[in-house]
């Protein structure tokens, strides 16, 4: 059981805190703001920043996009021109801007203001996870950390932002514009590299004993190249470690294997992520979200419609592995046959390796699945497949993310993660950096 936290840190006073900390940084905006219009000096700026502060004695720009105020250090593009705001999730904010990096490079970034990070220690955990995997992973194919820093001190540590290259427009964007427009942007080609970027991208992935969890269009970034990056480690975890807790956040419904929401709860394995993929794969075809359920149960109804209802062999495994009562639950849902999906995509005219492929990943059983190593050798792939060129991880990720924690406790070990971070050669410089 989690420890309570302390009378003074009851959720209502410290959202509170949250609300007047925001409040005293926009405060402290305007009047900054203010200051540089009446003088109209141009130097001005170098006085917009603060004074040294947070764990690295670096200095800020606090800047309002969309009403929410970022700390941006210096030596970033704090030009509000230049600074787009990309969006927001249920855990944070993000902007893009530039800025100069350590190898003279100036590169695009987006930063990302956690929201409220330490509310509660789900919350907390998650934040943790997403910074330690955004450091662990170096793959061409996934997001990592330019920068994490925060401009608070320990004892009054609330404010969390970390920094990732700027990986393109989100494929739900793209995905949508599509629709919106009614206009394919998306080629076959298009199509093959992307799924063949994302298979890539998870053989290194599953080979660190890590499942994303979160695989969907929105998570997922393409520049004008058409290189792809995962982005979005928030949900991911060890595959070894049980963890009941976070089931509930797992995943936006429509892209989440039928294990996950229905008969194996705790004990999915990295297979669920090739199932998400196969609904990523069949939408990129279609234009269209493959199983848009507006409920578990229609979502349910869905699949099976496409998939057929599980076999008894399957059923056996569900009573073995869930209960007879989670048995007796799926067999009371109408039945259906697995339908033939060269039929049911013919109107899109896909090739035969594309639909092998969705069936081999769209298959309810997971040990029958295609897994990611079987995968990328897939005829559909060959075009791109370069083994040598195709890494896994060079060792498993311990995410120490295991042992109950509180708030207070998940907060200290991301003040920790911010004092150890290593900065790349690709990381934003901080002005005088090379004189530390
Ligand atoms: N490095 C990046 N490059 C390009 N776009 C990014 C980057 N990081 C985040 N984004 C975009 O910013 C938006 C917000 O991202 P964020 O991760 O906060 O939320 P989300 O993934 O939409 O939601 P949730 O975290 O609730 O799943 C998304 O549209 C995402 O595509």
């Amino acid at each position: 059981m989690q420890s309570q936290p302390p009378e003074s840190y009851e959720p209502n006073t410290w959202l509170q805190q949250q609300m007047e900390h925001e409040q005293q940084k926009k405060l402290a905006d305007e009047a900054k703001k203010q200051s540089a219009e009446t003088t109209g000096n141009e130097e001005e700026e170098e006085d917009v920043l603060s004074k040294p502060c947070g764990p690295h004695k670096r200095r800020f720009n606090f800047v309002m996009v969309r009403n929410i105020t970022f700390a941006i250090p210096e030596g970033y593009d704090v030009d509000g021109a230049n600074i787009e705001y990309l969006g927001g999730g249920s855990f944070g904010n993000v902007i893009k801007t530039s800025a100069v990096c350590r190898d003279g490079l100036r590169r695009w970034v987006a930063i990302k203001k956690m929201r409220e990070p330490f509310f509660d220690p789900h919350h907390a955990r998650r934040i943790f996870r997403e910074i330690k995997l955004l450091q662990l992973m170096r793959h061409d194919n996934i997001i990592c950390a330019l920068d994490l820093y925060t401009p608070d001190e320990e004892n009054d540590f609330r404010d969390v932002y970390v920094v990732t290259e700027f990986a393109g427009r989100s494929l739900y964007r793209i995905l949508k514009q599509q629709r919106d427009y009614g206009r394919r942007v998306l080629t076959e080609e298009h199509i093959k590299f992307i799924i063949y970027q994302i298979i890539r991208a998870l053989k290194y992935i599953h080979s660190a004993n890590i499942i994303h969890r979160d695989l969907k269009p929105g998570n997922l970034a393409l520049t004008d190249d058409s290189d792809l990056m995962i982005l979005d480690f928030g949900l991911a975890r060890s595959l070894e470690k049980k963890d009941t807790t976070l089931t509930q956040y797992v995943q936006t419904r429509w892209y989440r294997s039928p294990e996950v929401i229905y008969w194996k709860i705790d004990s999915y394995t990295n297979l669920a992520d090739m199932w998400s993929v196969g609904c990523i794969a069949a939408e990129l075809l279609t234009g269209e979200p493959l199983f848009p359920g507006d409920d578990v149960n229609a979502q349910y109804q869905r699949i099976t419609q496409l998939c057929g209802s599980p076999d008894e062999e399957l059923l056996t495994k569900i009573e073995n592995d869930n209960s007879s009562a989670m048995k007796a639950v799926i067999q009371s849902y109408k039945v259906y046959k697995r339908r033939n999906f060269r039929e049911v995509f013919a109107a899109h005219n896909p090739s035969d390796d594309i639909i092998d492929l969705i069936e081999k990943l769209l298959v309810l059983d997971p040990e029958k699945r295609i897994t990611v190593e079987e995968a990328i050798q897939h005829p559909y792939l060959a075009e791109f497949s370069l083994p040598e060129d195709e890494p896994r991880a060079d060792h498993i990720f311990d995410l120490d993310d295991s042992q109950a924690r509180t708030r207070f406790e998940w907060r200290d070990a991301v003040w920790k993660e911010i004092m150890n971070y290593r900065r790349l050669s690709s990381s934003p410089s901080i002005p005088g950096e090379a004189d530390r």
